[in-house]
């Protein structure tokens, strides 16, 4: 029975906090903790851009995954080390101002080494951890996506790679509730974990679908986006949102291509129901869109820009 077959896959992976991944090591897995790669030629700019020179004797990746979650603002931030590392580099996606502190004490009860401290896009709803963290863990290096015109120390396009340990995310251009949302998919390989987990932000949502009526925002492209980039993944490929308002933790692609209740639909009812959400704007919009383009920092005068 399909529907049985989801459950149990859900149940298997929720139950596992440490994910072994392969045993056989890659012959061209990086030893590098970090790393940030561009597959496409860049003119004058380097393909490859080493960020931490520390080389590290090659070992078995074994991801670490942690969902957490703000209340507030019904937010998911994702951690993801390698811990089959030596140095045990991690990244968090999507960290909210108001549990910074208790991301960072658990990365270090954890023993964990956090390199990237990243957003799929800038919120609307809420101040980004970002800034915060950069603050307080100095050498952490904030991630956005390039479309996104926010001020990052690395800015990131489709396609790229982005390495911790011998572990990497995807980035997946998934614009339509943003101009600059991203995806942020597992690798494909043999060491990296399987199945693979994509890291919607708020273009898809478990269920539903971020909403397109402000910054950039475009049903059209959403619709496009989701269906090219993320319905595109292996079925058994694991969604994980930004959001959820709902009490939902996880989904898969297989899972919202029969049952979400939006992007079922073709292309045109799609965009109707988008434009009749009704939705009220983010209590917190006038704050948190500009302190977002500025890496999370809520005085966003050129001085704080400058210091992010
Ligand atoms: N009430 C909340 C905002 C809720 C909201 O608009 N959520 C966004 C994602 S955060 S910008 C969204 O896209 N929702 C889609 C949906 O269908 O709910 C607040 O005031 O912060």
């Amino acid at each position: 029975m399909p529907s049985l077959r989801l459950h149990h896959q859900l149940l298997r992976h929720c139950r596992l906090s440490f994910i072994p991944t392969s045993l056989s090591s890659s012959s061209s897995s990086s030893s590098s903790s970090s790393l940030i790669t561009r597959s496409r030629p860049l003119g004058s700019t380097a393909s490859a851009v080493r960020l931490m020179g520390t080389m590290a004797t090659e070992s078995t990746p074994r991801l670490l995954f942690r969902q957490l979650f703000e209340k507030e603002s019904c937010t998911y931030t994702y951690l993801l080390a390698d811990v089959g590392h030596p140095e045990k580099p991690a990244l968090l996606l999507d960290p909210v101002d108001k549990t910074a502190d208790r991301d960072l004490a658990l990365i270090r009860d954890l023993g964990l080494k956090l390199i990237y401290a990243m957003n799929t896009h800038v919120h609307a709803d809420h101040v980004t951890g970002t800034g915060l963290i950069k603050t307080k863990m100095p050498g952490v290096k904030s991630v956005i996506s390039k479309a996104s015109q926010a001020k990052a120390d690395h800015v990131v396009e489709h396609g790229d790679k982005i390495h911790f340990g011998n572990l990497f995310l995807e980035v997946r251009a998934t614009p339509g509730h943003t101009l600059g949302c991203v995806t942020y998919v597992t690798g494909e390989g043999p060491d990296q974990p399987h199945p693979r987990m994509a890291f919607t932000g708020d273009a898809l949502l478990i269920r539903g679908c971020g909403r397109t009526d402000f910054q950039g925002g475009s049903s059209h492209q959403l619709y496009q986006s989701v269906h090219s980039q993320i319905f595109a993944l292996p079925k058994d490929t694991l969604i994980y949102p930004a959001h959820d308002y709902k009490g939902f933790t996880v989904s898969t692609v297989g899972e919202e291509m029969i049952l979400n209740p939006r992007l079922t639909k073709d292309e045109e009812t799609f965009t109707s129901i988008m434009k009749n959400l009704n939705l009220a704007y983010p209590k917190m919009i006038d704050v948190a869109v500009p302190a977002n383009l500025a890496c999370g920092f809520q005085d966003s005068t050129p001085e704080a820009r400058a210091s992010a």
